[in-house]
């Protein structure tokens, strides 16, 4: 079994620079689908999730070239391929075949989405939009088959604001007769970088970024070239673990702006942040203050930022309260924390974090960000080796992880 290896106690120093945004990418891939022409991905991170999502358009029959951080995709031969098993188990955005194959075919069959399961994630709020646009849903084992004999435009009020919803729908909008409006849309950064593609790509689409979002139906969408944005969450970690550290970091390649909840978390304990154009510095400091974090949808502090973000109050001074009000229940990390020492306890959607020394142990990443928050954990430890397993969750969103951290001059290697 693989293992990152992790010994700790050195203050992360240097530049690191941030590659693409997987949750971007695993949209704008399956956005390639409703073109009749070529569409071209630049700032693709090099991530387990990608990899899979180029193999899943491949089974449907498109031709995907992937160089670098380019990726090609000509999807003028695609079908709508059944797909009730297989990769679409290994990872929670393959629902967006569901929008992108009603949209461009006005048939699809997928299964339900694997992924991190840190808590159940439902997809009604996908099912409710296709459904309001004239789709027929049913439920095959665990299968979702969606047909419509035509797509018409409508009003769709979510009732929860949810990214892959809002995505979804805007995928299968694009392509349905008339106006389509999303009403308590989410509004993260991703929504915005799918938008500018599909855009670019002959949709009409306003709004996004806001609350409502207005999609005026096309019949036709072409190819097109376009760069995803930064990621923000890899970049938050790294902020994360600079502040963890005591270091001194420069986060390069960013949009500073995507990470102001967490400039501002970070600056409220006592940490040191200095904004640039595209880039952030983090330079550590010996005292940190506890405080208290609420993860909301954005602009607030992210989720995904959660799991890491508890690594380092258990650095600060005092008690600090961490909230998650999008997964009541993402806390799969703090048992394995407790294996290194940390004073956590877990009431409701909050965990309740104790400053305390951490120290070396064996411990298991259960999903993907819970495993960024034992990689943090893991360099603040000054005595001994931490052994992470898991590894495969942590390769679904974190690029070149042991590179770039070695380049920080930590000590992190793979064995096994
Ligand atoms: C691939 C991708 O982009 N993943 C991100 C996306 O996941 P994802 O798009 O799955 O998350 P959502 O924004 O949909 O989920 C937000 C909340 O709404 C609930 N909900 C969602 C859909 C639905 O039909 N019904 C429902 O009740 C969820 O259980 C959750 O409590 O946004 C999450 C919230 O920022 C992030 O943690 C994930 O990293
Ligand atoms: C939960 C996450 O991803 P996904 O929705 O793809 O499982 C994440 O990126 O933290």
């Amino acid at each position: 079994m693989e293992k990152l290896m992790v010994r700790g106690g050195r203050p992360l120093r240097g530049t690191v620079g941030i590659s693409g945004a997987k949750n971007s990418a695993v949209a704008l891939i399956p956005a390639a689908i409703l073109a009749e022409s070529e569409v071209r991905l630049d700032n693709l991170p090099q991530l387990s999730d990608v990899a899979v999502y180029a193999e899943l358009l491949e089974e449907l029959g498109g031709k995907v070239t992937w160089k670098d951080d380019t990726m090609s995709i000509d999807p003028s031969a695609m079908k709508s391929v059944p797909m009730p098993n297989g990769r679409v188990k290994m990872l929670r955005a393959s629902y967006y075949l569901m929008g992108a194959l009603l949209g461009r075919f006005g048939e699809a069959t997928i299964g339900l989405p694997g992924g991190c399961n840190f808590e159940p994630r439902p997809i009604d709020q996908h099912i409710k939009g296709f459904e309001a646009l004239g789709a027929e849903v049913t439920n095959d084992h665990g299968s979702i088959r969606i047909r419509a004999k035509e797509l018409r435009g409508a009003k769709i009020y979510l009732d929860v604001v949810s990214v892959g919803a809002t995505i979804n729908i805007m995928l299968a909008a694009s392509r349905a007769k008339g106006l389509t409006l999303i009403e308590n849309a989410a509004k993260e950064p991703e929504i915005i970088d799918v938008a500018t593609l599909l855009n670019a790509m002959g949709a009409k689409i306003k709004g996004a970024g806001t609350e409502t979002i207005r999609i005026e139906g096309v019949q036709e969408m072409h190819g097109c070239r376009h760069s995803i944005i930064p990621d923000r969450i890899q970049a938050g970690t790294y902020m994360i673990a600079a502040a963890a550290t005591r270091g001194d970091v420069l986060i390069d390649n960013i949009i500073p702006k995507h990470l102001e909840a967490m400039t501002a978390k970070l600056q409220e304990m006592g940490v040191h942040v200095y904004e640039m154009d595209e880039a952030i510095r983090v330079v550590g400091q010996s005292l940190y203050e506890a405080v208290d974090v609420k993860a909301l949808v954005y602009p607030g502090f992210a989720t995904d930022l959660q799991s890491p973000m508890t690594s380092l109050l258990t650095q600060a001074r005092g008690v600090s309260v961490l909230s998650d009000n999008v997964y009541n229940n993402r806390f799969k990390h703090v048992p394995e924390l407790a294996r290194m020492g940390a004073h956590i306890r877990v009431e409701g959607r909050s965990a309740i974090i104790e400053g305390s020394r951490l120290n070396a142990a064996k411990v298991r990443a259960a999903d993907l960000r819970a495993g960024a928050a034992l990689v943090v954990a893991a360099l603040t430890v000054e005595e001994g080796t931490t052994e992470i397993t898991g590894v495969e969750y942590i390769d679904r969103g974190y690029e070149r992880l042991v590179t770039q951290l070695s380049n920080l001059g930590a000590e992190v290697w793979r064995d096994g």
